[in-house]
């Protein structure tokens, strides 16, 4: 029976009991279930369950693609709406497809993967178009687009008809013509800010053009690094482990994952690498008590959980009761017990004030411009302007002064944020530590180093003591975190010139 129950867990059959007889698989469904498996994100959105996509639609392929009027045509129906900008990009496309009934894989692959290249180039496109504003020519916005990806060779004149020439002359200049912050496709304030702050900034943005890999935080309660892996390539999905996180496979491919059994059972979640590092710097001890000011779905909780073994207590606060209503089916599958979620109506709630000074542990994983997850959500470029990261700087502000109250003496505060920006990182810490003398910087990478994880010197040289991954340098999303500690001054001893790891930290480290 337990020999059952395991085969179970990894099996990527879906939904079939592990018990029932096994149903032989025709060729044809085999090479199938295989393309169900490599699925990239675009497709995920586009996937109909009855047709499985067609490898040779695949970007992969690009001289193979067929250009169909209809492709156009849809193609400029979902440009209208998303290029709107008044959404999420991923919620808007999921909205558009799941009308478009009459689309075949072909096509919705085509189509997924030209909205993508749009919104991680637009404003090349913007650049190219003149004139013309692209949400309010969208057709011609996606024969720009198809004509970029694929050449323009690829569309016949037939589709191109009168709009041939437009199109011919918006792909005749360089890009190196264009101005330094079109080039750099971010928002003309980002790429100001960003040339001060960064001697790479080429580097960076050519890097925040890409799109990202698929990184998984295997549940360590439930399975471990090899074991996934292991089952991974069974299923000629090729993983590698991570190169920090010692919880972190990496897949060269994007599955529709959700379906599979790995995932249902709570062995892994899908989290970056840089943000699975996060919870290493909280580094939370079993039976303590922690709070995740910030939870949101619950991303950093559930690593904190895991990293506890289900112990303690952590406060899971989010005033957005919809996101954090995404945690508790998370906590189910990750078999976590030790998590309370609670919707707070602001940072100065009287849930915040009832744990002043009770927490060992608070992380605030702040609200922020997302401009270090732009591979991942390109469109948030040109979502997010200057006006709101005015607003957030000061929200950022308000939440960790409350937050810090929840800490007790000798306890631990970490700040993160998923921005590039000093202004919402060092900015924030720098005018907090003069406000607030009790707490002090701890070196983020020597408690890193404790755990295991190394990274490079000369990243330590470059941030001193704050935490900081980028895509250029570490191939995560952009991460920023810092580590405080309430001095205890009756203690007479932190933490700091301790040399003992902490138990539990050293006891994952060893697994590993
Ligand atoms: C970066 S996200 C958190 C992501 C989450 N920790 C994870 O790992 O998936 C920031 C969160 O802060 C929440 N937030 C915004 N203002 C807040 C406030 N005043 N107090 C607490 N949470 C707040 C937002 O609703 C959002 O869910």
């Amino acid at each position: 029976m337990a020999e059952r129950a395991e085969r179970s867990r990894f099996s990527f059959s879906r939904g079939r009991r592990s018990d029932a007889p096994k149903r032989k698989l025709t060729d044809r469904q085999r090479a199938a279930k295989e393309r169900l498996a490599k699925m990239s994100p675009e497709q995920r959105h586009t996937h109909d369950p009855n047709k499985a996509p067609n490898p040779r639609m695949l970007s992969s392929h690009p001289g193979e693609v067929r250009i169909t009027s209809l492709v156009v045509d849809e193609l400029g129906r979902a440009l209208r709406k998303i290029l709107k900008l008044d959404g999420p990009a991923d919620v808007l496309m999921s909205l558009y497809f799941r009308e478009a009934r009459h689309l075949g894989p072909r096509e919705r692959t085509i189509i997924a993967e030209a909205i993508y290249y749009c919104l991680r180039h637009l404003s090349m496109i913007t650049w190219r178009m003149g004139t013309v504003t692209p949400v309010k020519a969208p057709r011609l916005t996606g024969l720009l687009v198809l004509a970029l990806q694929y050449g323009v060779d690829k569309i016949s004149d037939q589709i191109l008809g009168k709009e041939k020439d437009t199109l011919l002359n918006m792909l005749r200049p360089k890009d190196s013509k264009a101005p330094k912050e079109i080039q750099a496709e971010v928002p003309k304030w980002l790429y100001d800010l960003a040339v001060v702050q960064y001697t790479d900034h080429k580097a960076l943005f050519e890097a925040m053009q890409q799109g990202a890999p698929l990184d998984l935080r295997v549940n360590t309660l439930k399975a471990g690094v090899d074991d996934v892996i292991a089952e991974l390539d069974k299923h000629h999905v090729k993983a590698v482990k991570g190169e920090y996180s010692p919880e972190c496979v990496r897949l060269d491919i994007k599955p529709a994952l959700t379906q599979w059994p790995i995932y249902k059972d709570g062995l892994v979640e899908v989290q970056d690498e840089g943000s699975q590092l996060i919870a290493r710097l909280v580094q939370p001890r079993r039976g303590e008590m922690v709070c995740d000011f910030c939870a949101g779905a619950g991303g950093k909780t559930l690593a904190l959980g895991a990293l506890m073994k289900s112990t303690g207590r952590i406060y899971a606060f989010d005033v957005n009761e919809k996101r954090l209503g995404g945690l508790k089916p998370r906590m189910r599958r990750a078999g976590l017990s030790n998590i309370y979620p609670s919707v707070i109506r602001t940072e100065h709630d009287s849930r915040v004030k009832r744990l002043y000074g009770k927490m060992d542990r608070v992380l605030v994983d702040a609200p922020c411009s997302g401009t270090g997850t732009y591979r991942r959500n390109p469109d948030l470029k040109w979502r997010f302007g200057e006006d709101e990261l005015e607003r957030i700087n000061s929200i950022q502000k308000s939440v960790i002064r409350s937050a810090a109250k929840m800490v007790k003496k000798g306890g631990r505060l970490v700040y993160a944020t998923c921005s590039i920006l000093e202004r919402e990182n060092q900015g924030v810490i720098c005018e907090f530590l003069e406000e607030n003398p009790e707490f002090e910087l701890l070196d983020a990478y020597e408690i890193l180093e404790k755990q295991g994880v190394e990274i490079s010197p000369y990243q330590k040289k470059r941030f001193g003591e704050y935490f900081v991954m980028l895509p250029q340098l570490n191939g995560t999303d952009g991460f920023f975190g810092a580590v405080l500690q309430r001095r205890d001054e009756k203690k007479g001893r932190t933490e700091k010139e301790s040399p003992a790891l902490e138990g539990d930290a050293q006891e994952s480290v060893q697994k590993e």
